[in-house]
């Protein structure tokens, strides 16, 4: 929102760390492909690569339903017994079941990431026959997860049609076409719990900065965590918390769609950190992903499939620090490029207190 100074800022580990404004767009206007509305979002994409979604509206509703169902799912899966939550493992890099600490966590080298998750992949709720763990498997959970997808799915393909038309794209150019239903791709719904740092230990926090890999992504969560580095007008700015509202959605700008409109539209780089660490956080991120075969140039300048740069970047994700570290460097940042540190001054990471001894 070419805005270089926060209006807004909120204590955080003992400092003030800016808030963040962002576009709200009123998907209901966006429904009927309003040309203001559509003019708003495409100047979003083009100069934030983020901004939340207005869901309060008759159709819009539907969704924020289906999200408090979805929790309650959420809320019995994640009390399940590992063994149980685990039963297929991580089946492929969309799809299965991820243990806390898989992954390089909110502070970089030397941190884990401090979440579990599970991911229900798109095709395989199309086809009938989602492999998800037992605790989740009835048929009123599978049909659950179906209406979210499906809700989800609306949504990003109702944004996805605004930005082809703001960018005047016609027939087979429309993002639309390279997004379609029946054709393999690795979209798919996350869901996602953060514990707080006494139960995961101090060096397994948060999420670590990247920008998603997927074309769109429709982010929900009500607690406070998520950050983002706004690209600013001159350079990167620094991280700061994005706040989040009652009935909307964040909705990130990926890598892929930053690819297929020409490098035009920003990826958000974002992260999240506890913002209180004693929280039980949770999110559920719903990744639109272009058909596996669809052809980009990357951001190394690569001819790159959709599915090749999913894979790498997951890989890249998951790999420990030293490996990601010789990765191509835009990868983790789909080619973004920033000016500073994230935080002005070292972060201290939320350490448990020490357990006192009994007097
Ligand atoms: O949990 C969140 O709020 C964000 C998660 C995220 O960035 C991701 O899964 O790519
Ligand atoms: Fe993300």
């Amino acid at each position: 929102m070419a805005q270089t100074k926060p209006e807004k800022t909120v204590e955080w580990q003992g400092r003030q760390v800016p808030v963040w404004p962002m576009r709200t767009i009123n998907y209901d206007l966006l429904l009927s492909q309003d040309p203001e509305e559509v003019d708003k979002v495409l100047k979003a994409c083009l100069e934030d690569g983020y901004f939340q979604l207005n869901l309060d509206s008759i159709d819009g509703r539907r969704m924020l339903e289906d999200r408090e169902q979805l929790l309650k799912l959420m809320n019995r899966f994640f009390d399940a017994p590992l063994e149980k939550k685990n039963e297929y493992g991580l089946i492929d890099s969309h799809l299965g079941y991820e243990p806390v600490g898989n992954r390089t966590g909110a502070f970089g080298a030397g941190s884990k990431d401090g979440y579990e998750m599970l991911k229900v992949s798109r095709d395989e709720i199309q086809q009938g026959s989602p492999r998800v763990p037992s605790p989740i498997k009835n048929s009123g959970d599978l049909h659950q997860l179906e209406q979210v997808i499906g809700s989800c799915n609306t949504i990003t393909k109702v944004i996805l049609a605004a930005l082809s038309t703001g960018l005047g794209l016609a027939g087979k150019d429309r993002f639309e076409n390279s997004h379609r239903n029946d054709r393999p791709s690795a979209t798919t719904l996350s869901m996602m719990h953060y514990l707080p740092a006494e139960v995961t230990g101090q060096h397994k926090v948060g999420h670590q900065k990247h920008t998603d890999i997927s074309s769109l992504t429709l982010l929900f969560s009500d607690q406070w965590g998520l950050q983002v580095r706004p690209p600013g007008e001159c350079g990167a700015l620094e991280m700061g918390f994005v706040e989040p509202k009652k009935n909307c959605a964040f909705v990130h700008v990926g890598d892929s769609l930053r690819f297929a409109s020409g490098m035009k539209f920003q990826s958000c780089i974002h992260r999240v950190v506890p913002f209180d660490p004693t929280e039980h956080r949770y999110s559920i991120a719903y990744f639109l992903r272009a058909e596996d075969d669809t052809m980009f140039m990357d951001s190394e300048g690569r001819y790159v499939t959709a599915k090749d740069w999913h894979d790498q970047k997951f890989k890249a994700f998951t790999d420990p620090w030293f490996y990601q570290a010789q990765a191509p460097k835009t990868m983790i940042l789909g080619g973004m490029i920033e000016a500073g540190a994230d935080d002005p001054e070292p972060v201290a990471a939320y350490a448990p207190p020490p357990v006192q001894a009994p007097a």
